[in-house]
């Protein structure tokens, strides 16, 4: 009896505790056996758990193993080609492997959609395009085992060079996913239901190699927008490949040859097609006019499509030829403003002509009016690497800078700044306060005197420096004032170097300065 009040006493207590949660109940041993064999339970779980995924883990670790025993010779056949990784971004091999690539892809694109809807699998070309489809997918297959898994990539701004993280990135990436998809031989149905090319629309989803081919080819190349320009006629070409193919299944569906504006069976069925996709799309007019409601639905719908999603295709057409000629509009544009202004001023027509001279030859010989413009958006190691690139070798040449700092040589390109002079134009006038040098980049120059300027001191061509002594005199007495009249004998492309960034640059070579103050006085 004792006992059964003892437990009695116990319900009650912990019931007390339950109904005030502030408060925790003291744990009877029978409770600590339950909770004890719960954790046991839950933890038994969560190692079955761990052991799944452990097994999981363990089998994707040994599919890659075994797929990577198989394919290792391969691979390292293909080391002394390709090296152990590719470089996606210079590899000039990896380019060209990606256009057999979108060769393929586009082979998949074009004839997939063409066999799909019209009566191309015949008996004698079966053969044929199960050929070709052979080779587009050993093309496919090769790109994923050899090229996307050694391509080197970018994380955290380290270059990965080694051939387990890169191909590790690879299989890691949603290409990847897409490209083995791509790859599935859904062709093998063909045994079940027949030659279609439907079972190959998942060819399709490779399209992301295209994209990257068109990408690295135009960073590569001189002139870009051929390159922007042939893809958009290309995309301009399918649309009316796909509107012709649709044409002709629409056609197939109303009964070809039933009606006036279905495809009437003469002729090559694409050929005819694809004329039909062109006037329609591009909304030429002139066809046969639609009569049943199927065919005027279709005909309204791609007159729709023609005006919206065509038209915007010629639009990116018009921006890509307005992108590659911008250069040319601008210097039109500064040209017929300087003209227009000049007309308004009553400015002499002479000098009109000099300034329309300076204008085209200026043009001409470098393609754009202000160089400084195109270098001001790089960063100081570019800017740097151009200018010692273009003019380091000019400069160690000329007798003025011998003896001075390198670096001094290299502060002093990032300043100059390039200027045009046309014939007989004076560059320097005796008398007049120094404030910038000179630097011969092509053509000549005239150091002339006399009462007409008639005499001739010196001709001083490329690579020579003039208007150096007024800069590096002082001031007293006059010293920096030009010793010479200087003229342009023919157009002469100078460069400028103006006093103040000289001296600016001379403070950090005390050195140098000593020497060019010898070299000046
Ligand atoms: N005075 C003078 N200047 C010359 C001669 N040959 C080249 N020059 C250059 O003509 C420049 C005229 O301007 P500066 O006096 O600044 O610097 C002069 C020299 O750089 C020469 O024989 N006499």
């Amino acid at each position: 009896r004792m006992r059964e009040r003892l437990e009695l006493y116990k319900e009650k207590v912990a019931d007390q505790y339950a109904s005030s949660p502030e408060i925790t109940p003291p744990v009877t041993e029978q409770k600590k056996k339950e909770e004890e064999e719960k954790k046991k339970a839950e933890g038994k779980e969560e190692k079955k758990e761990e052991e799944k995924k452990d097994m999981k883990t363990q089998m994707v670790e040994k599919f890659w193993s075994t797929v990577d025993m198989v394919l290792k010779p391969v691979e390292d056949s293909m080391d002394s080609v390709l090296g152990a990784t590719i470089d996606p971004f210079t590899d000039r091999r990896y380019i060209g492997w990606l256009s057999l690539v979108t060769l393929a892809f586009n082979y998949n694109t074009w004839f997939i959609t063409a066999r799909l809807c019209f009566p191309y699998h015949t008996e004698d070309a079966i053969p044929y395009w199960f050929a070709l489809d052979l080779l587009a997918d050993l093309i496919y297959l090769i790109d994923s085992v050899l090229f996307q898994s050694r391509k080197q990539f970018v994380k955290g701004g380290d270059i990965i060079k080694d051939r387990a993280m890169t191909k590790k990135n690879y299989r890691d990436s949603e290409r990847f996913k897409l490209d083995m998809i791509s790859l599935i031989p859904f062709d093998l149905l063909y045994f079940q239901f027949g030659f279609k090319s439907i079972f190959r629309a998942n060819r399709l989803l490779k399209a992301d190699t295209f994209f990257e081919f068109s990408d690295r080819l135009e960073s590569i190349m001189a002139k870009a927008y051929i390159w922007r320009v042939i893809r958009t006629i290309g995309y301009l070409l399918f649309m009316l490949h796909i509107n012709a193919c649709i044409y002709y299944v629409a056609s197939d569906f109303q009964g070809i040859g039933k009606t006036k504006w279905v495809y009437s069976g003469l002729g090559s069925a694409y050929l005819r097609c694809y004329y039909f996709a062109v006037r329609s799309l591009i909304n030429i007019g002139g066809l046969n006019e639609p009569h049943t409601v199927f065919e005027i639905s279709f005909q309204m719908t791609n007159f729709f499509t023609g005006v919206f999603v065509f038209s915007s295709l010629i639009g990116q057409m018009r921006d890509v030829i307005g992108a590659a000629t911008a250069g040319q509009t601008y210097f039109r544009a500064s040209m017929d403003n300087t003209v227009a202004y000049m007309v308004t001023n009553r400015i002499p027509s002479l000098v009109q002509n000099r300034v329309r001279t300076w204008y085209t030859y200026t043009w001409d010989a470098q393609g754009m009016l202000d160089e400084s413009e195109l270098l001001d958006k790089m960063p100081l190691v570019m800017k740097t690497a151009i200018a010692v690139d273009i003019n380091l070798a000019t400069f160690q040449k000329i007798d003025l800078f011998k003896g001075c700092d390198q670096q001094m040589l290299v502060d002093m390109l990032l300043r100059l700044k390039s200027i045009i002079y046309l014939p007989g134009d004076f560059v320097v006038k005796k008398g007049d306060i120094g404030k910038e040098m000179y630097i011969i980049k092509s053509g000549a120059v005239q150091v002339v005197g006399g009462p007409d300027n008639s005499i001739v001191f010196v001709t001083l061509k490329a690579g020579c420096v003039f208007g150096e002594i007024s800069l590096l005199q002082s001031s007293k007495d006059g010293g920096n004032r030009r010793t010479a009249n200087v003229k342009a004998y023919g157009f002469a492309n100078l460069f400028v170097l103006e006093k103040k960034d000289l001296f600016d640059i001379l403070v950090h070579y005390p050195e140098s300065q000593k020497v060019l103050a010898r070299k000046g006085r």
